[in-house]
């Protein structure tokens, strides 16, 4: 008889970029590929862009939590394709949220918490109901080709690292944004090595030192999704510096919502938006 492991489980969001979470304080449930697109399966499983899993730093030999003090909650965030990502902006503030609702930390009004990720240790802010991350110095890189279904001619990207990478683009109108067919996958050359999430962008005006952006993103190891938080930081930044750094605060429309990203006096990218829990449950289906 097949073996089945209850395993309890929350679904978050951020802006409807949507996670599996689950707690694994002492590291002894690791994840595999198999079991994170079990959970992210949206016919057959819970259903989400990715699966994160909330572990104690210390309490297991894994990479991401090298450099975080003992205790610091881990962020071992994985994309619905069962590939592991190095940073997710929306999912380490649904994670934040997640921690709170489980009653696993506290967290007032204005106050810090510190997540380790693969990308570092990030420090996450209470914003009244909205989270903030600092996702520290973003790099801009070179260019890349894009050829994307709805585009008639390849368009130049600018690289952009966030901790992970992005591949910013440019487009003309809000027409052809909207004509866009993200159901495949962009086409990059040169291809980077380990692939890139894809933003297009279509800029707003700039005004009082606030610029606007309307963004659709197709997520490395997800496929098109309603919003990315890493990927707004890096439209934001990409727009920032063809604009010849004209402002420091950017509001990032996307399908699921509205992000801000500011620019601190160090240089560092803040994310700011919602980030909410909408159910527990438990899963049932055989332990893998
Ligand atoms: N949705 C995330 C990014 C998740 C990881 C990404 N798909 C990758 O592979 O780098 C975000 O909010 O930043």
């Amino acid at each position: 008889m097949t073996q089945v492991i209850p395993q309890g489980f929350s679904k978050g969001h951020g802006t409807g970029n949507d996670f599996v979470l689950v707690a694994d304080a002492d590291g002894s449930a690791p994840l595999t590929p198999e079991r994170v697109r079990a959970l992210a399966d949206r016919r057959f499983g819970v259903g989400g862009d990715g699966v994160i899993r909330a572990v104690r730093a210390g309490a297991t030999g894994v990479a991401i939590l090298d450099s975080a003090a003992e205790g610091t909650w881990a962020m071992d965030y994985w994309n619905a394709d069962g590939s592991v990502s190095e940073m997710c902006g929306n999912g380490v503030r649904v994670f934040v949220r997640y921690l709170l609702e489980a009653g696993l930390e506290e967290l007032p009004d204005g106050g810090a918490i510190d997540v380790a990720t693969r990308a570092g240790v990030k420090r996450v802010v209470r914003r009244g109901e909205l989270l903030s991350v600092d996702l520290g110095p973003f790099e801009l890189g070179e260019m890349a080709l894009v050829a994307a279904d709805g585009l008639e001619v390849d368009r130049p990207g600018l690289l952009v690292s966030t901790g992970n990478p992005h591949v910013v683009v440019a487009l003309a109108s809000e027409d052809e944004l909207a004509g866009l067919d993200l159901h495949r996958a962009p086409s990059l050359d040169p291809a980077p090595v380990d692939g890139a999430n894809v933003e297009f962008v279509v800029p707003g005006a700039i005004a009082d030192g606030i610029g606007s952006i309307r963004m659709r993103v197709h997520e490395r190891g997800v496929g098109e999704t309603l919003s990315c938080g890493t990927g707004a930081v890096a439209a934001a930044m990409a727009t920032r510096h063809w604009s010849g750094d004209a402002a420091d605060r950017w509001i990032v429309d996307v399908p699921g919502g509205r992000l801000e990203v500011d620019v601190d006096e160090r240089g560092h990218a803040w994310l700011t938006g919602p980030a909410e829990i909408v159910f527990r449950g438990e899963t049932l289906s055989p332990a893998r």
